[in-house]
């Protein structure tokens, strides 16, 4: 049973029988090859079958003879699936990680046999009494102690109730739902010998942090070689990431399979995963839909055969959909239906029980006071989709008749660490401003946008003044949308350009600045997108650039959260400066126009041509020669426009050498006879671009803003003091 190569098989297929299997015991008898336990094979590197060279996966099978019998209906074919002769057989580790069959003692066969001292490595975490695989895992990560919101979902969740969790950005919220949800799988072996079969769906705004809440579980989910473990990482650092990743995982099999369904990649690839069986799905709304639409409609019988169906209506009930939901990328979506955007949502489900979870950082007071009673009346009155996190929350069927609803965020959304400051300008002042602030402000810095095409203005501009920066939006293809932040998160001085797909979850180490290059359109996006900083009570910075058109909008917005505009202090900007920087933006400006009419110029001959070639019609020769034809006033054009962009480019490359030197400072004075400056340059005081400034941090620049009214007496939960990790 092996495909043909020249084919370009989806799936190559290997059946190990052999002679000996006709003297095995004979288990299950399937009538379609599709039934059997097929096990992936890792392409082996050395023959050239590791690239995505038309093989998608490599599986075998043991342990199958083919049989056929004459039948009325003519000849069929069954497949025996034989009791292996030594039943201890060593399956290789491969075959195993994505085995539909086990060995015979199901999951917990493959779980560390040694239980963890916990209660001495662990102190703070031995109390909540999880399976001792997870302690493993959280003491090779250095994770001593649950933070504040873990520390108070895990017992409620242990216990098998709802739980709706409030808490800050960056708290630890993935593993305050995720560690529940591992604990009950690996607390709830699977009978030997069976599938595995959907335990939970954890439901994610964006692809990005699917993928990423599929990452950090699956940490969670693979035993950990403890003799290579790096101990006591310190996650706040990046000294400390690159620790974690030398945590060495063992070969084998993950103890719960987790799998990401996610739009813009492989559709296929997604839904074979599916059909061999996973513990626990991470998906986007829209790509699980599409599945599921799809399964429906042409796999219905093979979806019942496989036992999917109470899952399946477990699924749909919790993603009820009136119209089409596409996946929730803030910029792109209309008015429908985006219930799922602020939350992650996980679910621990089996056919009677189903246990709930939402977490935020952001979600409405009332809501978390009367959430029942207002489910009740919204059940009376609504009919339509709903288009928010609470409309979410209304719509759910909570099992637990009283949920239990955690609330621990800070006032105002706004995390202690992070310090908030904002530039007052023109619209079209804001490259500038925004040039300044990189410069004088070097890190990891995210500018949301509201536009896509913003960001494709801003892109190329941030390049021609020599700045790192990545473009992160819902239009570009999704490898592409991955490589970036990963560039991103690689390079410690460097601007990701972004919509709001970036806004929510994301856990990039050490972002030092977030910028609100254009308002946020609504309260919860403004925290979401500060909390992309200042996260795990690292320090934090956000800009926010308004310009006079946006001020009543920011007005609104901050008094929704309970604050006021002047609260927020301005950042103090050397103006001599920005005048300067102001040169440099209109040539990297007029530069880029000139660049974007060549490329439209030959963007506009490419398409005449391809479009006569396609529809085989013969060009004038006219309109050929103008394209051709050396002397002609096109080609002379374009060469013109060649060296003009070449003018401007020497132009801007002598600006940008010069240095830039803020009031009262002058070349000679540093050259010659200036100590004080020559030191400063020297012991690193001084901005290495922006000399005759000191250097600091955005946090140090701030005019002092008009002091918040005391805080109200909170209704929710007061948090419980909390210094970050390890503190
Ligand atoms: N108990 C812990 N000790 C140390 N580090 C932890 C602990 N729990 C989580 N972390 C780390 O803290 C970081 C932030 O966690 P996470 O992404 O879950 O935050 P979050 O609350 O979901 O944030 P957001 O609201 O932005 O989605 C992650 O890098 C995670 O690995």
């Amino acid at each position: 049973m092996s495909g043909d190569p020249k084919s370009k098989p989806l799936a190559k297929r290997k059946a190990k029988s052999g002679p000996s299997a006709s003297r095995k015991r004979l288990k299950v008898q399937y009538t379609s090859a599709d039934g059997l336990p097929w096990k992936t094979v890792n392409r082996p590197s050395d023959t050239g079958l590791d690239g995505d060279d038309g093989i998608l996966e490599l599986e075998e099978v043991e342990n199958v003879e083919v049989v056929y019998e004459d039948t009325e209906g003519g000849r069929v074919t069954r497949f025996n699936v034989l009791e292996p002769s030594n039943k201890t057989t060593k399956v290789t580790e491969d075959a195993q990680q994505e085995a539909d069959v086990p060995s015979s003692a199901g999951t917990e066969a493959l779980a560390p046999s040694v239980s963890f001292a916990s209660e001495s490595l662990l102190p703070n975490w031995h109390a909540f009494g999880l399976h001792s695989h997870l302690f493993q895992v959280l003491h090779s990560r250095g994770f001593t102690t649950p933070t504040p919101i873990q520390a108070k979902a895990l017992p409620i969740a242990l216990e098998g109730r709802d739980v709706v969790g409030v808490a800050e950005t960056g708290s630890g919220k993935t593993l305050a739902y995720g560690l529940p949800i591992l604990h009950h799988i690996l607390s709830h072996p699977r009978p030997p010998r069976t599938k595995r079969k959907l335990q939970a769906l954890i439901l994610a705004p964006t692809r990005e942090l699917a993928l990423q809440v599929s990452d950090h579980l699956s940490i969670f989910a693979r035993i950990i070689d403890v003799n290579k473990e790096a101990q006591d990482v310190d996650i706040r650092t990046n000294k400390g990431k690159e620790k974690q990743q030398e945590i060495k995982t063992h070969n084998a099999p993950p103890l719960v399979s987790i799998a990401a369904v996610v739009g813009g990649m492989s559709a296929q690839k997604q839904r074979r995963i599916l059909d061999r069986g996973v513990d626990v799905l991470v998906a986007t709304p829209g790509r699980l839909w599409d599945i599921l639409e799809e399964a429906l409609l042409d796999e219905a019988d093979r979806m019942v055969e496989a036992g999917h169906f109470a899952e399946m209506d477990n699924i749909l009930r919790l993603t009820i959909r009136k119209s089409q939901e596409d996946e929730i990328e803030p910029e792109t979506q209309g008015n429908s239906l985006d219930a799922h955007q602020d939350a992650e949502k996980s679910v621990v489900a089996s056919v009677d029980a189903l246990q709930t979870f939402v977490f935020s950082a952001t979600l409405s007071k009332d809501l978390q006071k009367n959430l029942k009673r207002l489910q009740k009346s919204y059940r009376k009155k609504h009919s339509k989709p709903a288009s928010t996190l609470d409309d979410l929350l209304l719509r759910l069927d909570f099992r637990d008749p009283d949920p239990a609803v955690i609330d621990i965020s800070p006032e105002g959304g706004v995390v202690s660490t992070l310090k908030q400051s904002r530039i007052e300008c023109l619209s079209t002042d804001k490259d500038v401003y925004l040039y300044y602030f990189l410069l004088r402000y070097p890190g990891r810095s995210l500018v949301f946008l509201s536009s896509i095409d913003g960001i494709r203005r801003l892109t190329p501009l941030m390049e021609l003044l020599n700045l790192k920066a990545f473009p992160l939006h819902s239009q570009m293809e999704q490898r592409q949308r991955l490589k970036n932040l990963d560039r991103f998160k690689a390079t410690t001085n460097a601007v990701l350009l972004a919509t709001d797909i970036a806004a929510r979850g994301l856990d990039i180490p050490a972002v030092d600045h977030v910028v609100h290059y254009q308002i946020p359109r609504s309260a919860d996006v403004f925290v979401h997108r500060n909390g992309r900083t200042a996260r795990a009570m690292r320090k934090g910075f956000s800009l926010l650039m308004c310009a006079p058109d946006e001020r009543r909008v920011v007005r609104a917005l901050l008094a929704s959260l309970g604050r006021k505009e002047t609260e927020i202090p301005e950042i103090s900007v050397e103006l001599t400066l920005l005048d300067k920087l102001k040169n440099r933006v209109l040539l990297a400006r007029q530069i880029d126009s000139q660049q974007h009419k060549i490329r439209k110029q030959h963007h506009e001959k490419n398409w005449l041509k391809e479009t006569a070639e396609a529809m085989e019609i013969e060009l004038d020769s006219d309109i050929l020669s103008e394209s051709e034809d050396e002397s002609h006033p096109s080609k002379q054009r374009q060469k013109k426009n060649d060296v003009k962009t070449a003018v401007l480019k020497n132009q801007l490359k002598e600006l940008m050498s010069q240095p830039l030197l803020s009031r009262g400072v002058s070349t000679r004075y540093i050259t010659s006879g200036s100590r004080p400056i020559a030191d400063a340059i020297i012991s690193g005081e001084v901005h290495e671009t922006m000399l005759g400034l000191k250097k600091s941090e955005a946090g140090d620049d701030l005019v002092a803003g008009a002091k918040p009214k005391p805080a109200s007496k909170k209704v929710h939960e007061e948090p419980d003091e909390w210094h970050g990790f390890d503190s």
